[in-house]
């Protein structure tokens, strides 16, 4: 099963964070992300380009959507002609499994939609 097709699981406060050979085998299979550390919190991060605003907009929408179906929620940077998306567990204060998933999820719902 993709990553695009799992689930979240509900997230506990003493949930595992993931393990850097996670991180090594789960970061190929979202290639266009990247690993970033804010703080020591590690994070997934990737800008998505619009045609305008409005496009932008509309899909933090569908991000936002998608995060409420989940229960697992995204920072969203919304600017003229992107969406910067950023997934990390605040629990856990890291990257759990969910964020892969859902980074892999946002990429599915974006196919089409940004440039
Ligand atoms: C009560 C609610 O389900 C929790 O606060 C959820 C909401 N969405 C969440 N989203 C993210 N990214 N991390 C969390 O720890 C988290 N917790």
């Amino acid at each position: 099963m993709t990553l695009a097709q799992q689930v979240c699981e509900a997230c506990r406060a003493d949930a595992p964070r993931v393990t850097d050979a996670e991180i090594s085998e789960w970061l190929p299979l979202i290639a266009a992300w990247q690993l970033d550390a804010e703080d020591g919190i590690k994070k997934l991060s990737r800008q998505f380009k619009f045609a305008n605003f409005v496009d932008a907009m509309s899909f933090a929408g569908h991000v936002a959507e998608l995060a409420e179906a989940h229960g697992h929620h995204p920072a969203l940077l919304v600017e003229w002609g992107k969406v910067t998306v950023t997934w990390w567990t605040h629990k856990i204060k890291g990257l759990h499994k969910n964020d892969f998933v859902m980074a892999a999820k946002t990429d599915a719902i974006a196919t089409g939609l940004c440039q």
